[in-house]
C-alpha cells in the first residue's frame, strides 16, 4: 500500500502523486519543484492567484503539456510521456468546449464513439451509456436538445458528463464554475460534490476564488510561487495556515509585517501586542494574521496608545455580514467583518478615524516578513 504523508495526515491511497515538477515558460518558471498528493476518492480544490500557474499544472497532469522536470504517476505508474487520452485523467474546460453543432447526446458519446482505445461502436451500448451519465449528473430527457438550447448550468453538466463517460480516474477542473452566475455557481457546487461522491473517483479543482476552494474540497491546496504552500482539510487551513503567504490567499486575514521590539511588533500601521509564546527576539521580522472578524471598532483612542487607529473609507455587505475597509496611516487597507446578528449594522463615518482594537491572541504569528 502507498503510504504517503501529507502534514501529519497519513493517505492509505495516494491517486496522483506529483514530485518536484516544474514547468519554465523562458526565464520564467510557471510551476517551480511542486510536490502534490491527491488522495483516492477525493475532492482536492487547487487554490491559487491569477498567474500562479493553475491551468499549467492541471495541462501538465492531463499531458496536454510535459514538465521540464519531476514526475507524475497515477496509483504509482509513471504518466510521464503518455499521451493524453491513455491517463485516465479527465479534463473539464472552463468554456466547456462542447460541439455547438452536435445534440447533448451526441457530445456526451462523442468521447466513446471516437476514442482511440477502445472505442464502442455498438448503438445501443453507446446510447445506454449515454443515458445512464445523462442521468448521473441531471439531464435527463435532454439528450436530443442541441447544447445551443441548454442553459449554462446545463452546459457545465454536459462538459462533465462527457468527461465522465471515458471512466477516468481522476478528473480535473478548470474553474468550473467561473462561466455561470452565482445562484447556480452554489447549485453547481453542491450538484459536484454530490456527482463525485456518487462515482467515488477523484476531482481536482482549480480556482481563484478562496470561498469556492474552501466550499468544495475535502482538501484545500494552496498555490503560489509555483509550489503547494500548504494542503489541509478547510477548517485546518483556517486554524493554522501555515505562512503568512496561504493567510493571504484566505482572504479572511489582514496580514501586517514588521519588526519586533520588547516584545511588540512594530510595524506601519502601529505597535501591536503579540499572542502569548510568540518566541520573538528584538530585531526578529515577523508578520501577524489579523482576522477580519476579530475587529472591535472602536472611536479614537488617545494618540500615544499602541494598536491601530484607521480611517473608515467604505462598507459592503456580504450576504449575512458586513465588511468595512479602513486605511491606515501609511495607507494600507484594514478590513474589519461583522456578522450581522445584531438588529442594526453598525455605521462608521466616511473619513473618521476610529481605534480597531482586537485581542492579541487571536493574532496568528509568521517568523517572516510578509510582501
Ligand atoms: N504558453 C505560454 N508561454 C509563456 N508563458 C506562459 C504560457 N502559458 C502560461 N504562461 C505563464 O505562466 C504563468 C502561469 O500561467 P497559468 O495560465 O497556468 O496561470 P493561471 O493560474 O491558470 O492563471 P488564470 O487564473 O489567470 O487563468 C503565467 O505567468 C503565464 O503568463
Amino acid at each position: 500500500m502507498n503510504r504517503v504523508c501529507v502534514h501529519n495526515h497519513f493517505l492509505e491511497d495516494a491517486l496522483l502523486t506529483l514530485k518536484s515538477v516544474s514547468r519554465h515558460y523562458g526565464q520564467a518558471s510557471a510551476i517551480d519543484g511542486l510536490d502534490l498528493v491527491v488522495p483516492d476518492d477525493s475532492y482536492v480544490s487547487l487554490l491559487g492567484a491569477s498567474g500562479s500557474g493553475k491551468t499549467t499544472l492541471l495541462r501538465i497532469i492531463a499531458g496536454f503539456e510535459e514538465p521540464d522536470n519531476g514526475t507524475i504517476s497515477l496509483r504509482g505508474a509513471r504518466l510521464d510521456g503518455v499521451p493524453p487520452h491513455k491517463r485516465g485523467v479527465g479534463f473539464v474546460f472552463q468554456n466547456f468546449a462542447l460541439f455547438p453543432h452536435l445534440s447533448v447526446e451526441d457530445n456526451v458519446a462523442f468521447g466513446l464513439r471516437y476514442r482511440e482505445e477502445r472505442p464502442v461502436r455498438d448503438k445501443a451500448e453507446v446510447r445506454e451509456r449515454v443515458q445512464t451519465i445523462l442521468g448521473l449528473v441531471g439531464l435527463e430527457g435532454l439528450g436530443r436538445r442541441a447544447v445551443g438550447a441548454i442553459s449554462g448550468g446545463q452546459k457545465q453538466r454536459v462538459a462533465l458528463a462527457r468527461t465522465l463517460i471515458a471512466e477516468p480516474k481522476i478528473v480535473l477542473l478548470d474553474e468550473p464554475l467561473g462561466a455561470l452566475d452565482a445562484n447556480l455557481r452554489e447549485r453547481m457546487c453542491d450538484e459536484l460534490r454530490a456527482i463525485r461522491q456518487r462515482l467515488g473517483i477523484s476531482f481536482l479543482h482549480v480556482t481563484g476564488s478562496e470561498t469556492e476552494a474552501l466550499l468544495m474540497g475535502d482538501q484545500v491546496a494552496v498555490l503560489a510561487d509555483g509550489a503547494i504552500a500548504q494542503i489541509a482539510p478547510p477548517d485546518d487551513l483556517f486554524r493554522s495556515p501555515a505562512s503568512a503567504t496561504v493567510a493571504r490567499h484566505l482572504n479572511a486575514f489582514n496580514i501586517i509585517s514588521g519588526t519586533v521590539s520588547d516584545g511588540r511588533l512594530r510595524s506601519p500601521v502601529g505597535a501591536l501586542a503579540l499572542p502569548t509564546g510568540t518566541g520573538a527576539r528584538n530585531g526578529q521580522p515577523m508578520s501577524v494574521a489579523l482576522p477580519y472578524d476579530g475587529i472591535a471598532v472602536k472611536p479614537r483612542r488617545d494618540e500615544a496608545s499602541d494598536g491601530i487607529s484607521a480611517r473608515f473609507v467604505t462598507a459592503e455587505f456580504k450576504g449575512p455580514s458586513m465588511l468595512s475597509f479602513f486605511r491606515a496611516a501609511d495607507g494600507s487597507l484594514i478590513q474589519s467583518l461583522v456578522h450581522l446578528s445584531e438588529p442594526r449594522p453598525p455605521r462608521y463615518e466616511p473619513d473618521q478615524v476610529y481605534a480597531l482594537d482586537f485581542d492579541p491572541e487571536l493574532l496568528i504569528a509568521f517568523p517572516e516578513r510578509a510582501y
